[in-house]
């Protein structure tokens, strides 16, 4: 039975344990706070993020990171993106080595533009055919309640990737593996900014043609920076990109997708921040990915109106406006 260590006992982390256990992994989740541990030890139930989630016998809790860590053989990371950095400064060295370490994250860290995977490797100094992605259409609530969904898990390292594949295999959870890390980080990364522009589409009144367009272009832009930055563009075509696009821009579960609504309906950025408790990497991540694009002379005019309205640089009434009067030009361009 594979040992797994869960970092981040948030919605994911919480969903995604309760995967490895139905995949057949003995599962250890680390908690921040150990009141969190000991309830979900006591109860078999993270109350805050995913009460209706029953976790089987074989996930268990700590507060420990060095008791999470001891024994791994498979790590996953499962925490905000802008905190990955000080979490591996803090515990990053107590990480058993030689085992993959899986980012479930979808985000890229401000100040560097690193995506997930890079931190990973520079704050913790994991070789990078150990560092996995997982990532595609998931959301957790939906994962939680075992309804079929499928992911992608990416490593440079295709016999990794197989070995993560094959641990987190289960009835309701379908892995396909990849070697593309950067395709499959920046589909993760990119599709919460486009959420957040279709939330404040719909928060606006805009009905499905104005999302289908917002879609559909912010696939254009998040494949133009694919392509700046070496992705393969097929991946951004499969689960990682498309795929979880659809679902995040979609599904009124996206934390993205409300974000922007709640904003689209005239709330400020810190109204929407104070009724949010979950973590929605859109509204970090869309300047980090716009300075991405820009050190590599991409234009994304999606992401920077959401990063504009983000910013308190442009009201959200005006982004409508902003995409539709920009110069006229061929669509692959
Ligand atoms: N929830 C989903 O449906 C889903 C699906 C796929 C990917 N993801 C990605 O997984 C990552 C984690 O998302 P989540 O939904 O589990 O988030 P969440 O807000 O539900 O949980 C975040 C977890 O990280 C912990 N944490 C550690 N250090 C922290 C810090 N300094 N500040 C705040 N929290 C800290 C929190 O305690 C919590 O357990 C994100 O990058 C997200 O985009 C989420
Ligand atoms: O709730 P969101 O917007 O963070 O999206 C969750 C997942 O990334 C969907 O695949």
């Amino acid at each position: 039975m594979t040992r797994a260590a869960v970092f981040g006992s948030g919605s994911w982390g919480t969903a995604f344990a309760a995967i490895l256990a139905d995949a057949g992994c003995e599962v250890v989740l680390h908690a921040r706070r150990r009141e969190v541990a000991e309830a979900i030890n006591a109860d078999h139930v993270n109350a805050g993020y995913l009460p209706e989630l029953v976790l089987p016998d074989t996930v268990s809790a700590t507060d420990d990171p060095a008791e999470a860590a001891r024994g791994a053989e498979l790590v996953i990371l499962a925490i905000p993106s802008q905190t990955l950095r000080t979490n591996l400064d803090s515990w990053g060295h107590h990480l058993p080595a030689g085992v993959p370490v899986v980012s479930l994250m979808k985000g890229i860290e401000l100040g560097t533009g690193q995506r997930m995977s890079e931190v990973i490797h520079e704050a913790a100094g994991i070789p990078t055919d150990q560092v996995v992605v997982v990532s595609g259409p998931n959301l957790s609530r939906e994962i939680a309640a075992k309804q079929p969904a499928a992911s992608v898990v990416a490593c440079s390292d295709i016999s990794t990737a197989e070995q993560v594949a094959q641990a987190c295999a289960a009835p309701y959870f379908r892995p396909y593996t990849q070697t593309d890390v950067v395709g499959a980080e920046l589909g993760g990364a990119v599709k919460n900014v486009i959420a957040l522009a279709v939330g404040m589409a719909e928060g606006l009144g805009y009905g499905d043609n104005t999302k289908s367009t917002i879609i559909t272009r912010g696939l254009a832009e998040t494949a133009r920076l694919g392509a700046a930055l070496g992705a393969d563009p097929a991946t951004l075509m499969g689960l990682a990109g498309v795929g979880d696009l659809i679902a995040t821009c979609m599904s009124p579960l996206s934390r993205n997708h409300s974000f922007g609504v709640n904003l689209g309906k005239g709330m400020s950025v810190e109204e929407v921040v104070a009724i949010t408790s979950q973590t929605a990497e859109g509204v970090k991540s869309c300047r980090s990915i716009l300075d991405l694009a820009a050190r590599n002379g991409v234009d994304m005019p999606i992401c920077t109106g959401v990063t504009a309205v983000v910013e308190h640089a442009m009201d959200v009434r005006q982004l409508g406006d902003q995409l539709m009067n920009r110069p006229h030009k061929h669509e692959r361009h």
